[in-house]
């Protein structure tokens, strides 16, 4: 399996909710490069990456459907994952093993949610991003967020190499 990339983020990077792996309470996402279960990465093809999210009873919104502010929550670190992916993988830097502190980090600039159909609770939630630009410090991805193999939300995420203001705040 690909390494994720929330695992090679730099300890004072890895508190976020959505994604950091020191966040306990979090919701502990992880974005990794698509596979095609050969022992390649379809990367340089596709450039398709996945982040794979199982909604638990708190993230209820009605019974049997998920709450969509948690649907963007998962939207928006899948997007910022994958912008570090990419961003990663465009300054040639590999990731070494299981965990790591080589990634680059990004943070939300921009995060656009369009509910596609109301999400059922139970199933995992799939995120596949597509990484549609890397500009210098800006990375745009589209995403689309199934459920049992329907779409449930798509997305568009404007990531910004994260500012050493955030990582001095921290
Ligand atoms: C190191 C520790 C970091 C830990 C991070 C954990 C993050 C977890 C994920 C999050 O929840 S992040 C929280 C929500 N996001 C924020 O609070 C970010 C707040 N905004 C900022 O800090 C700055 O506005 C930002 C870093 C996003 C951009 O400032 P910059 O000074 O880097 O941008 P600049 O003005 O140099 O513009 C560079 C390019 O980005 C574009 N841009 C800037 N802000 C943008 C924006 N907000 N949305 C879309 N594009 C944006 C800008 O147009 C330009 O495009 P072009 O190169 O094509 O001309």
């Amino acid at each position: 399996m690909e390494p994720a990339i929330q695992d090679h983020y730099p300890d004072d990077a890895a508190a976020c909710y959505g994604c950091g792996r020191l966040n306990d309470q979090g919701l502990q996402l992880k974005t990794r490069w698509v596979s095609d279960g050969s022992g390649e990465t379809a990367t340089e093809t596709e450039s398709a990456t996945e982040t794979v999210f199982t909604p638990r009873p708190e993230h209820t919104a009605m019974p049997g459907f998920v709450y969509g502010g948690l649907v963007a929550s998962v939207i928006d670190c899948s997007g910022t994952g994958s912008a570090s992916l990419a961003a990663t993988r465009d300054r040639g830097i590999d990731l070494v093993g299981e965990t790591g502190s080589d990634a680059v980090r990004f943070v939300t600039g921009t995060l656009e949610v369009r509910y596609q159909r109301p999400t059922p609770m139970g199933p995992p939630l799939v995120v596949r991003g597509r990484i549609a630009e890397v500009k210098g410090r800006k990375v745009t991805v589209e995403l689309t967020m199934t459920a049992n193999g329907e779409t449930v939300a798509t997305g568009r995420v404007i990531a910004l190499e994260a500012p050493d203001t955030m990582r001095a705040a921290g």
